[in-house]
């Protein structure tokens, strides 16, 4: 009997578990209305060092040296209670730090290490993930040794540049910077599925590139594809199409994928050698005496030899911990046939085999056991492309390493932004294009100067704020990409995006890039600092005087200095404070606007601000009437949010579909045009909350104040976020 039973004598009182359990939340019976949790979390008050805490400055003070000693020593530090296979932890950090990283995706630069998220759900309790738990617990001594100057997301990566480097391999640099996150990540969508490793994230199955945007995994709960096969039947040759598509959507390309696999599994094992009914829940499945550590195995001593993570058993190589070549000399060198390990999955093993090129058991080196492939190693012999860089690899053992460790590189830094967020000693020289370089631009010109000739210019407020708007608003924080910096929006692809004009960006910067010629200010620079005139002369107009902060420096990349195609998926869809909509997209586009300013770090009462002033700037995309709601357009007035408000406006849809016309109640006459994102902003109960206030005459100075710190906050975003 619990609190919650009612009926009887001697019992608490208190309704126990109402709002303390993740089944019941206040607007669960609704689950069309939108999560504004998105926009809060990550709170200062959920963060445990105070608001002064900056863990960049922090782990500056780290004794890099020591700890690097750290973690060398504990990958062959066996501890009893989770003793090490052969005597090494290599093949369990690599894994760890793996599967941090490779939750990347660059669909929406969500996931990846960069934040810690495997120490919490759902990535802490995935089926793919078992016995992670054992790896985070074995690092919590050198944690607890370097406390707050060292982060959990960046020891989790550290371990597997550790790891690599005790089994001989030369890594090719390491960066520190992943600031911990103190609870699960609300923002990013893991899939729909209700259960785990089902098949229903697929247009058509058998077209392996439908798989639904942003993800990147093939199921629920695995980090990229299934070991056994696609869907479990083995067919190396339908892996490979599933190896490239997942690994694609990490940003990897095939030699990128094929070393990686390759240089992955050249260390350590799988675990499938005991009766996986005798395998215990995942750490949030357990109730409190097992939550910490998850996946209790029953079976025989349940470590060791009996380790269960649940699918396939054996090594690659004869050599587990070491780095060499010997993945590529098994698969190459051998037949394979399929099997089932004990724990009853699909594998592969030799059809012949010299007992000498065998590995030995974990525990015992006198017994030798079968190494095996999975469906996504075979996938790697038997696909033509990946077939070549294994032979390839394996004709020049340092390509091979230089190759790796590359790709090891970008994969466990890709999501920690451009390369001035890296923090450490070991920060490699060369600049890498996925890394979006920018050259530092100056920072000693005359900005009011600038800003002057700006003024002067003939440019129109809505051209000033709409262009550089475009050009900041690619930032996301999910993976620092994006942004003002670099002026990437005069160079492909960004330049020919719909969603930026380009008849009207290149009329404006005809007349920008002479200014910065002139006055040696970066054109990034002066697109920004047009904005800002754009917004200052809005305020004036108005009745309020005001200056927007600004920082100069920022630098302009050239199209050498920049991955095209990688830039492709920054591509707006809609965007709501443009009030601009591609093609039509119909499906509930204030859900957009929510997630893109979730990536942008804005709070809900920022994003009303924001929309609502930029409405009446006149900013809407291609100067149409859609949503302008003043006659007194270029002025940052509270006209949106007033006429939003009165009740004396009817709102009816007109027959262009998402468009609506606002009328007088009375008369019927039309007076403005709006979209639904427009509308949301009066309907919403929670954005109404933040419409009142602003339309309030009390306010009005307060939406100019409140609007110039939004302002100032995306047009700086890419280069002052400190968000991890
Ligand atoms: C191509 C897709 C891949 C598949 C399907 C796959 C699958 C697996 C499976 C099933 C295991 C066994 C886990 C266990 O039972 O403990 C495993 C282990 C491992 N994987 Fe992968 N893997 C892939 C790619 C990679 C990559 C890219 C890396 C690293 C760069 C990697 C590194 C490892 C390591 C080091 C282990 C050994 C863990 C240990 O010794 O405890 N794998 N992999």
């Amino acid at each position: 009997m619990d609190g919650n039973d009612m009926g009887g004598g001697g019992k608490c009182p208190v309704m126990h578990g109402s709002l303390t359990s993740t089944e019941t939340s206040v607007t669960a019976w609704w689950p069309k209305s939108l999560n504004f949790d998105i926009l809060h979390q990550h709170d200062r008050k959920v963060q445990p060092y105070g608001p002064d805490y900056s863990y960049r400055k922090e782990v500056e003070k780290l004794d890099y040296e020591a700890l690097k000693k750290d973690v060398h020593a504990l990958v062959t530090d066996s501890q009893d209670w989770w003793p090490a296979d052969w005597g090494s932890y290599a093949g369990l950090f690599v894994r760890m730090a793996w599967h941090s990283a490779g939750s990347y995706r660059l669909a929406d630069g969500r996931g990846g290490g960069g934040a810690g998220n495997l120490r919490f759900a759902p990535l802490n309790s995935w089926p793919d993930n078992a016995n992670l738990d054992k790896a985070r617990r074995l690092l919590w001594p050198i944690k607890k040794k370097y406390g707050n100057k060292l982060s959990w997301a960046d020891l989790i990566i550290l371990a597997g540049n550790a790891a690599y480097e005790v089994a001989g391999l030369e890594t090719f640099g390491f960066a520190f910077g992943r600031e911990d996150i103190w609870h699960p990540e609300k923002d990013t969508f893991w899939g729909s599925e209700k259960e785990w490793l089902t098949d229903s994230r697929y247009e058509k199955l058998d077209e392996r590139e439908s798989l639904a945007n942003p993800l990147a995994a093939v199921v629920m709960g695995l980090i990229y594809v299934n070991p056994e096969g696609v869907n479990g039947k083995p067919d190396p040759a339908r892996t490979a199409m599933d190896v490239r598509e997942t690994f694609k959507r990490m940003a990897m390309n095939d030699e990128e994928t094929a070393a990686l696999t390759a240089g992955g599994h050249t260390i350590g094992k799988c675990h499938g050698n005991s009766d996986p009914t005798g395998l215990g829940p995942e750490p949030e499945g357990e109730d409190v005496v097992g939550m910490g550590l998850g996946w209790k195995n029953s079976n025989q001593s349940g470590n060791g030899r009996f380790t269960l993570t649940g699918g396939p058993e054996g090594a690659w190589t004869s050599e587990p911990t070491k780095w060499d070549g010997g993945y590529l000399d098994m698969l190459l060198d051998h037949e394979w046939e399929l099997t089932k390990s004990p724990a009853g999955a699909w594998q592969w093993k030799p059809v012949s085999i010299d007992e000498a090129d065998m590995p030995v058991d974990v525990e015992d080196p006198s017994i030798r056991t079968m190494p095996m492939m999975t469906d996504a190693d075979m996938a790697m012999k038997v696909d033509p492309i990946y077939r070549k860089y294994m032979e390839k690899f394996r004709e020049d053992h340092d390509y091979f390493s230089r190759t790796f460790a590359r790709a090891w590189f970008k994969l466990t830094h890709r999501d920690m932004g451009p390369k001035p967020r890296y923090i450490g000693p070991w920060v490699p020289q060369e600049d890498l294009i996925w890394q979006d370089p920018v050259p530092a631009g100056s920072t000693d010109y005359d900005v009011e100067a600038v800003k002057a000739k700006i003024a002067d210019s003939g440019l129109s407020v809505a051209d000033m704020v709409s262009t550089a708007w475009d050009s900041a608003r690619t930032y996301r924080g999910s993976d620092m990409r994006g942004g003002a910096n670099g002026a990437r929006i005069r160079l492909a692809p960004q330049n020919d995006w719909d969603g930026n004009e380009p008849a009207r960006l290149s009329r404006v910067l005809e007349v920008l890039e002479p200014i910065a010629k002139e006055t040696g200010a970066s054109i990034a620079d002066v697109i920004v600092l047009a904005g800002n005139v754009g917004v200052e002369q809005a305020a004036k107009a108005a009745g309020f005087t005001k200056t927007v902060p600004f920082t100069p420096g920022r630098g302009d990349a050239t199209a050498e200095m920049t991955d095209a195609e990688s830039f492709e998926p920054l591509e707006p869809l809609v965007d709501g404070y443009r009030n601009w909509i591609k093609d039509d997209y119909v499906v509930k586009p204030e859900e957009i606007l929510l997630d893109h300013t979730q990536l942008l770090g804005l709070t809900a009462p920022e994003m009303t601000c924001l929309v609502g002033g930029m409405r009446v700037i006149g900013t809407n995309h291609g100067g149409s009437a859609h949503g302008v709601f003043t006659d007194n357009v270029g002025a940052l007035t509270n006209d949106f949010f007033v006429n939003l408000t009165d009740m004396s406006n009817t709102w009816n849809p007109t027959d262009d579909e998402g468009i609506f016309s606002i009328r007088d109640r009375q008369t019927d006459a039309p007076k403005w045009t709006a979209t639904r994102i427009d509308l949301v902003f009066g309907s919403n109960s929670i954005l109404r909350a933040y419409a009142e206030v602003y339309a309030q005459d009390d306010n009005k100075e307060k939406l100019v104040d409140d609007f110039i710190a939004a302002w100032t906050k995306v047009m700086e975003a890419d280069r002052f976020d400190t968000r991890a």
